[in-house]
């Protein structure tokens, strides 16, 4: 730094330095002239701040200024943007042009085209004859400026976060996700009762993918992000998200694995493109359409198209479709678990639906991030799809989570929290706008975070089960069987709307804990897993991350204190050889002994006042398994006749 130094004076207070402009200021009498600054008028001050920056960065919007063979690569990727954004009916394709629309002015201005101020006006909106402006991979600093400039009800935390609105939607809508049923999904996807996959035709895609193209190139500017899935280097994608909202940007910035400047020059064509129109909705006459939400995945076009939500992680978990049907095409299992690793190497997944605690336990101080949501586990081991984690963060605390707390920093998207309006604070206790608040942060943002994110085979295979019934044990060891009954049946009993006061607890089913997800049928996926644990031996465990002592409203969820030193002793092998007993009706073997955890709380009868209540809770929830299960009763798993015997032993019996 040859002219921003600070110089120090008698009383230590820095003196803030500047330029005279013709006169070069040598080091040595620097601080003996008044110095005034290296320019005429406010802009060209203003020029000044900015160092020219890495070619990955956006340029000043005219497309005349690139000349150097560097600028071809830069034409090429502008010819691939123009490509993504075509309409496929129209002969003219949308002029697209990099940067930011009101840029435009200011280089006008400095360039003394003009001195005058030129107020950009409203754009007489003609397809032909506009440009579409394309803000390419903005960083987190321009990415805020944009989402605080232009979206309303986006702030700055006191912490640095970027706080933001979903909008209407505040959580996924998978009742309105549409599967282009064709010639080649129809006999490899899982259609019908049970499936996450409504069918839609080619036509009807076509008429929604048109609408959001014509949507996104009828604004001013574009944001488009080009990044990768997949952190195992042999099975990378290359994904393109087009999107109208720098919150959008900046969210997918954070969740998928951002490419440094040499990957980016190179990115070339991507393997898929999300076309997120979300602010705009779909529209009703449509065919398929039930609502003005539509999420539509066309694998053969391999695009998505989001019109009539906002929601960020209908992108996200939209992407990791797309990997339930890419990866085992490759022999390689998708996973929805959270995944850390040990000193040792010894690496866990955590299974497990929304809310059951797989951020939660997989981001743990003792041990490396290898990520928090979805993994590949393919013949070399696990590896993360992701770039970053999406953490819940209603009643988030600093002493309970310290980790995901302090990763709520500047470049941290924050969706639907409520914060003081003065100091920004966020109360994180606060549900007003929903109870499905959200932190999405890049995983280096958690200080054990394993890079890149990829690891040996899983030594234990944790099922995370939030049981409000609060009848499953806080831990029971698995058998491969009882691995597979569970990891197919999903369960887990979140609590419905808190606030109506007391409810039933809600048991949910959910195949591969994701059902949402999965694209071909579950065994598919149990069979892979089944064969992976078999073959790298690795142990099962179902944890109970919800109630005892009762279901919800007499019991309390256990503690998370509880549930990490349960995990703890899962890492450590502590678990693996201690004095076990058999639990009636599920044939849970769970331990008498867990260090750090009270003894009579394993066993759930000892924690329940009412023993008749207790089995009678028991005997409910079985119940609910088994007719669950029936759907899977006449499905063969793997080439074994045995194991699929052996796994539908492996449920409840009474
Ligand atoms: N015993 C417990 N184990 C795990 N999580 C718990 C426990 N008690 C309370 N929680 C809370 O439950 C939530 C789990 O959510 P999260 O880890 O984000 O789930 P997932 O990643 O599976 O969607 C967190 O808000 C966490 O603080
Ligand atoms: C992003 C999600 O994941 P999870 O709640 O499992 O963290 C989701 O289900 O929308
Ligand atoms: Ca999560
Ligand atoms: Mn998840």
């Amino acid at each position: 730094m040859p002219t921003s130094g600070s110089i120090k004076n008698e009383n230590g207070v820095s003196k803030i330095e500047t330029q005279k402009k013709e006169n070069k200021v040598s080091h040595e009498n620097k601080d003996i002239i008044t110095l005034t600054v290296k320019a005429q008028t406010i802009d060209e001050l203003h020029l000044l701040q900015k160092k020219k920056s890495a070619p990955t960065t956006p340029k000043v919007s005219q497309p005349t200024l690139f000349s150097s063979s560097e600028d071809e690569l830069s034409k090429q990727q502008l010819q691939s943007i123009s490509a993504s954004l075509a309409s496929l009916t129209r002969e003219s394709g949308p002029k697209v042009v990099k940067g930011d629309p009101d840029k435009r002015f200011e280089a006008q201005r400095v360039s003394h085209v003009s001195h005058h101020r030129i107020t950009p006006t409203i754009a007489v909106s003609d397809s032909a004859l506009k440009f579409t402006h394309v803000l390419y991979n903005l960083s987190p600093a321009e990415l805020y400026e944009q989402a605080i400039k232009y979206e309303k009800g986006t702030f700055m935390t006191s912490r640095g976060a970027l706080a933001t609105l979903s909008g209407a939607k505040t959580g996924r809508s998978p009742r309105d996700k549409r599967v282009v049923k064709d010639h080649v999904t129809e006999n490899e996807l899982w259609w019908g009762k049970g499936s996450p996959n409504i069918e839609m035709d080619e036509h009807s895609f076509m008429v929604n993918r048109e609408r959001a193209v014509d949507y996104l190139n009828s604004l001013d500017k574009v944001f488009v992000n080009d990044q990768f899935l997949n952190w195992d280097p042999e099975n990378r994608i290359k994904v393109r998200i087009v999107s109208t909202r720098a919150y959008h940007s900046l969210f997918m910035h954070n969740m998928c694995i951002r490419p440094s400047d040499e990957e980016l020059k190179n990115f070339g064509t991507p393997d898929f493109t999300i076309y997120n129109a979300g602010q705009f909705p779909c529209n009703r006459y449509t065919h398929y359409m039930t609502s003005s939400t539509s999420i539509d995945l066309n694998l053969g076009r391999k695009e998505m198209v989001i019109l009539g939500t906002q929601y960020a992680g209908e992108m996200k978990k939209g992407l990791f479709s797309v990997m339930h049907y890419l990866m085992p095409k490759r022999q390689i299992l998708s996973l929805h678990s959270g995944c850390n690793m040990g000193k040792a190497g010894d690496v866990a997944l955590f299974f497990g639906l929304s809310g059951t605690g797989k951020t939660t336990l997989s981001t743990d101080h003792n041990r490396y991030l290898i990520g928090d949501d979805e993994h590949c586990w393919s013949d070399k081991g696990v590896s993360n799809i992701e770039g970053g984690c999406y953490a819940k963060c209603i009643d988030l605390s600093r002493e309970k989570e310290p980790d995901i707390w302090n990763a709520i920093k500047f470049g941290t998207v924050l969706e639907n929290v409520v914060f003081d309006e003065h100091i920004r604070e966020v109360d994180y206790a606060d549900k007003s706008v929903t109870e499905n608040t959200r932190a999405a942060y890049p995983i280096e943002y958690i200080p054990n975070a394993k890079l890149p994110c990829v690891g040996p085979h899983p030594k234990n295979v944790i099922l995370l089960a939030c049981d409000a019934f609060g009848v499953l044990p806080p831990v029971s060891k698995l058998s491969l069987a009882q691995t597979m009954y569970h990891f197919i049946s999903g369960y887990t009993a979140l609590v419905a709307g808190t606030e109506q006061g007391i409810k039933e607890p809600q048991a949910t089913f959910s195949a591969c804990f994701g059902a949402a997800f999965i694209m071909l049928h579950p065994t598919q996926y149990a069979a892979m897993l089944a064969e992976k644990m078999q073959k790298q031996g690795a142990t099962g465990w179902l944890v109970n991350t919800g109630w005892s002592g009762g279901s919800y409203g007499c019991g309390s969820r256990i503690k998370l204190a509880y549930t990490r030193k349960i995990i703890d002793a899962i890492h450590s092998g502590s678990l693996l050889n201690t004095e076990y007993k058999k639990t009636e009706i599920f044939g849970l073997e769970i331990p008498t002994e867990v260090e750090g955890v009270p003894s009579e709380i394993l066993d759930p009868v000892n924690t329940w006042s009412d023993k008749k209540v207790y089995k009678e809770t028991l005997l409910k929830l079985a119940k609910l398994f088994k007719n669950n299960f029936e759907t899977f009763t006449n499905y063969k798993i793997g080439k074994d006749n045995k194991l699929t015997e052996d796994i539908l032993a492996a449920g409840p019996i009474f």
